[in-house]
């Protein structure tokens, strides 16, 4: 099995429970709710979407050709005086499309601690350290327990009051969509919150940091 990477980079962890924590970005390519292509977003399940996943050619990005060599390469992202093993991010673009029993196995025996961003619609290989689901409206939701839940607020088809599964996981946050409407989601997420505690605010930090 090869895999295909847009990006890969060390930064602050910017959204839900891990915010502020320094981990490496693994931006997987491709997602299966959109083509990821401009032209296609207003047919796509996931219209909201924020991120490039198209192609290798981001920032360290490319094709690895086993799991060895992506994990290798990724490692030297994190700083080599560390005493603190090394925190990987698997997002995209959609993770779960390529990520499978081999790599997680892989990270494990290079002493990472694995987190995942997933829409929710694929199961995961055993073993990620800390699952981050983020279902989104008109998907299919097949993973039911995580870690932590992060809605993007509002999808009118599917907004907090309509979840069934809060139960299942640790976390449940609010991230206020970006994009036209930003402030008044933010207010709009702010309010929820207080109305409904059980609901955390999920800031997207790296965006108001101007970091990756
Ligand atoms: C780009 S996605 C990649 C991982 C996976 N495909 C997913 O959707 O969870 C990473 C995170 O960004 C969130 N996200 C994407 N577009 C967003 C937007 N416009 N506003 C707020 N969060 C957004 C997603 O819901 C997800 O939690
Ligand atoms: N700093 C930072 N934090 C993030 N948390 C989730 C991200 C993502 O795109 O999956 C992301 C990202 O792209 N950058
Ligand atoms: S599921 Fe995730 S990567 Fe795919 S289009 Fe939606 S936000 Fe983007
Ligand atoms: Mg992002």
């Amino acid at each position: 099995m090869s895999y295909q990477i847009k990006e890969a980079f060390y930064t602050l962890q910017g959204e839900g429970f891990h915010t502020g924590r320094p981990a490496i970005f693994c931006r997987f390519t491709q997602c299966n709710l959109w083509t990821g292509r401009e032209s296609d977003r207003a047919q796509a399940v996931c219209q909201f979407c924020d991120t490039d996943f198209i192609g290798t050619d981001g920032q360290n990005g490319g094709r690895f050709e086993s799991a060895a060599s992506l994990v290798e390469h990724l490692l030297t992202l994190w700083p080599s005086s560390s005493a603190t093993d090394p925190f990987v991010v698997l997002t995209g673009g959609e993770p779960l499309l390529q990520v499978d029993q081999t790599l997680v196995d892989a990270f494990h025996d290079f002493k990472f601690e694995i987190a995942l961003e997933t829409n929710g619609t694929k199961y995961p290989p055993k073993g990620i350290d800390w699952v981050c689901v983020s279902p989104k409206a008109n998907a299919p939701w097949l993973l039911t327990k995580g870690d932590e839940l992060k809605l993007v607020f509002p999808q009118p088809q599917l907004m907090p009051d309509q979840i069934a599964h809060m139960d299942q996981f640790k976390y449940c946050y609010l991230q206020p969509m970006d994009g036209e409407n930003a402030s008044s989601n933010i207010q709009r997420a702010v309010t929820y919150c207080l109305t409904h505690p059980q609901w955390r605010l999920s800031l997207q930090t790296h965006k108001i940091l101007g970091i990756d």
